[in-house]
């Protein structure tokens, strides 16, 4: 089994579909490939995959709208343009869906949303949430308070922290060349196809150029991107959207576009990324049951488990998790607020609800959120 096949075991996947192919030359939308997409995506929902799409395309249907022929310049006019053009996007996504018998949803982030611990949480929990109950998140960056990615055109960054986020097992990214060739395609007849290869592989940035001068990502931001995926264990694929069936033709493991591994596992990623890169915030004393749930059982801390809470922490920081001795047995990011956590600590999740006014999380740090450290 090549490695490309693991994709065939893949269950969550992100599907990225960028500017270059949603757009017939920049100008209105590509219907008929969105339908075709649509129907593949359906069929995979079918063999049991959760999908979250990323879709560009907001500024070139917003142009047609607003009847613009040349694409703007000026950076208000095109966010102006993705505000009207992301209903029309959105329109044709919820159509197509339909026909499936299928939900979508309208899912607008930015960068910050991402790297702020608390709508961390909250993106993440919004779009299991969705993929819970079967929904199809349609997400694009969110063009009126953000300019980078209309400026340089790349998507691709969001398309690998959606996959960071959701914990996706492949993020594929569609594009309108076959995939990563050895050199930029269109100026360089003679490149190869690259198959397979680790997304940490160094020569892959200069085989990508630099993204060229028109406003467009191009290949670089795309290798950056499965690099992003990789942190959280996600493999990468690159490829040709045109190509007939490609998203059913990936799912049956058919060697198409390029494959960009990652090497670590995405649980192992995740809780390195835990355990390593985040200021801890407040401490948490557990009762013997709950070190022995968390530390012998891989359970998540209810707060039921918790004797005491210090700190000033928020709601999606890290915390320590220490036993009646003081000794570390686990940290996590957390649910809730300092001043919420003091008053459900030892309480059962059932009374959340009524302790804080509103029922949020049943656990205080979900299982997926917290590292056994001992
Ligand atoms: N090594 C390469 N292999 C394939 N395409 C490349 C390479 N280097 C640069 N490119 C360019 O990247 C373009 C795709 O990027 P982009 O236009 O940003 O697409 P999208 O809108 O799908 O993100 C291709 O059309 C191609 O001209
Ligand atoms: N968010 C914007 C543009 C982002 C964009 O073009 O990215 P990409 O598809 O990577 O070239 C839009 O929807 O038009």
């Amino acid at each position: 089994m090549t490695r490309r096949q693991e994709i065939t075991r893949a269950r969550r996947w992100v599907v990225k579909i960028g500017s270059a192919l949603l757009t017939n030359d920049g100008k209105g939308l590509n219907y008929a490939g969105i339908s075709h997409w649509a129907e593949q995506m359906a069929q995979l929902r079918q063999r049991g995959i959760e999908l979250v799409l990323v879709s560009s395309g907001a500024v070139a249907a917003g142009m047609t709208r607003l009847g613009w022929r040349e694409r703007p310049t000026e950076i208000h006019r095109l966010q102006a343009a993705a505000a009207v053009g992301q209903m029309g996007l959105i329109q044709t996504y919820e159509a197509e869906f339909a026909r499936f018998d299928l939900q979508t949803a309208q899912v607008l982030l930015d960068h910050d949303d991402l790297s702020s611990r608390e709508r961390y949480l909250n993106a993440r929990s919004t779009l299991t949430t969705l993929l819970e109950l079967g929904v199809v998140p349609v997400v694009n960056e969110n063009d009126t308070v953000v300019t980078d990615e209309i400026r340089f055109g790349d998507n691709d960054t969001l398309g690998a922290l959606v996959a960071n986020l959701v914990d996706a097992d492949v993020l594929v990214i569609l594009t309108d060349q076959d995939g990563m060739y050895s050199a930029d395609p269109r100026s360089n007849p003679d490149a190869t196809l690259i198959s397979e290869v680790a997304a940490a592989d160094k020569t892959l940035d200069a085989m990508a150029g630099d993204g060229g001068s028109l406003g467009r990502g191009g290949m670089i931001t795309k290798v950056r991107a499965a690099r992003v995926a990789a942190r959280s264990g996600a493999d990468t694929l690159i490829v040709g959207g045109r190509q007939d069936s490609v998203l059913t033709r990936l799912a049956d493991g058919d060697n198409l576009g390029t494959y960009l591994w990652a090497d670590q596992q995405p649980q192992a990623a995740r809780k390195r990324w835990i355990a390593g890169h985040l200021q801890t915030r407040g401490t948490l004393v557990l009762d013997d049951g709950a070190v022995k749930v968390l530390t012998e059982k891989g359970k998540s801390l209810l707060p039921v488990g918790v004797k005491a809470a210090r700190g000033e922490f928020t709601r999606g920081e890290l915390v320590v998790c220490v036993d009646s001795s003081g000794r570390e047995v686990a940290r996590g990011l957390i649910n809730y607020h300092a001043f919420e956590a003091a008053k459900i600590i030892g309480q059962p999740s059932a009374h959340i609800g009524e302790l804080l006014g509103y029922r949020g999380d049943e656990e205080l740090i979900h299982r997926d959120n917290l590292v056994v450290t001992i």
